[in-house]
């Protein structure tokens, strides 16, 4: 009979400080114990930091995560682990190991980003859409869809109305803030470039985060006239976006018991739930309201060509481009719609903004570089400073490609890309379980001495006369998991580069870059003064 009180006594509801002491310590040491019988027994052991458990090798990513890899390659070479909190990643910065990771073989093993995340699958991200989604087959039937919308030749020319539309409009404000001698920080005006760019270009609708900005930026009375009712829904859009990109590292590595019960980061994960609901919803709206609008249209030629509608009307009677291959006839859900663009946004919202930043830096630090550029645009447009650039100029432009290579081989805007195997496989010479979470290291092969010769030297020539080694340069990705922009990106880049440096000269006002090395590079800031081209 007093056995059982004895037992009660022991329960945690009665334990004093020291006894719960004593636990959590008991835990700490079964933890670090596990953690380091993993480490030591791991297949494969390859150079790398040693990790400290719970952050792992995070410490020795010095300057963010592209710059700190980029740092520990040149120590350790082109195969080594990092370890990521507690997992583990091995790094890749050599062409031929990732040959394998990048084939477009409809039996890749390697078609995974990421697997079975307990984060992303509270987030709604894990098995939907396109950019996280680790379920293949679902992952397949929508990368089919974008891939057909943003690789038509009707898509990109698009593109290219949408560029020179927006720049004329950028170029208006940034003369006019040259005019009130306001300082111009570029980054946020190519943000917001991008910004309206990718909102229309995907929704067919305009966006007013240009205007809005000149409004602020400008200290004239004579704003521009944006409805009020446009700016509160393009505002509100834009920045509930920009807050569930802010918030996917929350989901992506914090635990579900440090989401939910850390104070400060529980509040945290309440208000990204919150803001994903507010999204999910508004953008199965814009979907629905489409659907509506397109179903009253009964000419198929008054039918817009952004992606909501093509991707609407995809294998419905109103396609009559037939769209897509028979394999995937039927037509996508709402839902199915709202993710891919959902996706889209996350995925073309910043990259270009920064790329084309990097590439401004890039030529006003080499003045060769920018006269053999104005000799290949006089070439093309002679006097004319005013002509439209069609589809046609864009594959004449050669040493503007060259320029974009090689801006990217410098400092890609995506340094580094995860992927999972899905099967056991031998890369690099060893042998490999299935889910090893491979690193494709794009920056430290832009950078290996095997590659290329005098690696630090910005120099476009090098993609004019020689061959590139396969897989040497990537950019955006490769294989069937390759970003689907890729063909529309360039077109920006390039009808952008065009329209700037044929009627203007771009001084900086600082000497360095001031980027952040994250997941992707992004420009910080770049302050310049745009003047009309002196030449
Ligand atoms: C210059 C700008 C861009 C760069 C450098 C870039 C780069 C990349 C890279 C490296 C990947 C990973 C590919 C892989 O795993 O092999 C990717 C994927 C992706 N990108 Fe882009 N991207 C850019 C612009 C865009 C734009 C404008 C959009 C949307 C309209 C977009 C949407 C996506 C999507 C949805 C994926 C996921 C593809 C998949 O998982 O199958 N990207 N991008």
């Amino acid at each position: 009979m007093l056995l059982i009180p004895k037992i009660l006594t022991n329960l945690p509801i009665f334990w004093g400080i020291h006894d719960w002491l004593n636990f959590i310590l008991a835990c700490i040491i079964i933890y670090v114990v596990n953690f380091y019988f993993n480490y030591f027994t791991r297949i494969n052991p390859l150079p790398g930091p040693f990790p400290i458990p719970i952050i792992g090798t995070i410490y020795a990513l010095k300057g963010g995560i592209g710059k700190g890899i980029l740092l520990l390659q040149k120590r350790y070479g082109e195969i080594f682990e990092i370890w990521y909190l507690s997992n583990r990643r091995i790094i890749l910065s050599n062409a031929e190991y990732i040959d394998k990771i990048l084939t477009s073989s409809t039996k890749s093993k390697y078609l995974k980003r990421n697997i079975k995340n307990e984060g992303l699958m509270e987030l709604g991200t894990n098995f939907q859409g396109i950019l996280h989604n680790s379920d293949i087959n679902t992952w397949r039937f929508n990368k089919h869809f974008i891939n057909q919308v943003m690789l038509s030749s009707s898509f990109n020319n698009k593109s290219i109305d949408l560029t020179h539309k927006l720049w004329y409009e950028m170029e208006k404000y940034l003369n006019n803030l040259n005019d009130e001698n306001i300082l111009i920080d570029l980054s946020p005006w190519m943000h917001r470039f991008s910004t309206d760019m990718i909102v229309e270009v995907i929704t067919g609708k305009r966006s007013y985060s240009l205007p809005i900005y000149y409004n602020k930026t400008s200290k004239k009375d004579d704003k521009e006239e944006i409805p009020s009712i446009a700016i509160k829904e393009s505002e509100e859009l834009i920045d509930r976006l920009h807050k569930f990109l802010r918030n996917l590292p929350i989901f992506v590595f914090l635990p579900y018991w440090i989401r939910h019960y850390v104070p400060i980061i529980k509040n945290k994960t309440k208000e990204a739930l919150i803001n994903r609901d507010w999204l999910f919803q508004r953008i199965l709206a814009i979907v629905k309201e489409r659907r509506k609008e397109i179903e009253e249209i009964h000419d198929n030629k008054l039918l817009n060509n952004d992606m909501l509608t093509l991707l609407i009307i995809a294998n419905t009677d109103k396609d009559s481009k037939s769209l897509v291959e028979e394999k995937f006839s039927r037509p996508m859900t709402d839902q199915e719609i709202m993710s891919v663009i959902l996706d889209s946004f996350i995925g073309g919202s910043d990259t270009t903004s920064h790329f084309m930043c990097f590439i401004v830096y890039r030529i006003a630090k080499n003045s060769k570089v920018l006269k053999r550029l104005r000799q290949e645009i006089d070439s093309i447009y002679e006097k004319d400073r005013t002509r439209r650039v069609t589809p046609e100029d864009l594959i004449n432009l050669n040493y503007t490609e060259a320029i974009i290579k090689e801006t990217a081989r410098i400092l890609p805007v995506s340094p580094i890309i995860l992927r999972f195997n899905s099967e056991d496989d031998e890369i690099a010479g060893y042998k490999w379980p299935k889910n090893t979470a491979f690193t494709m290291h794009f920056a430290g092969i832009h950078h290996n001495e095997r590659y290329w010769k005098n690696p630090e030297e910005f120099n476009p020539d090098r993609f004019m006369f020689n061959e590139e080694i396969k897989n040497s340069l990537i950019i955006f990705g490769g294989g069937l998991r390759a970003c689907p922009a890729r063909k529309m990106s360039m077109i920006v880049l390039k009808c952008l580069i065009i329209l700037i440096y044929r009627n203007y000269d771009i001084e900086l006002i600082d000497k360095d870059l001031d980027y952040s090395s994250t997941i992707i590079n992004t420009c910080n800031k770049l302050f310049i003064k745009m003047k009309p081209r002196q030449d």
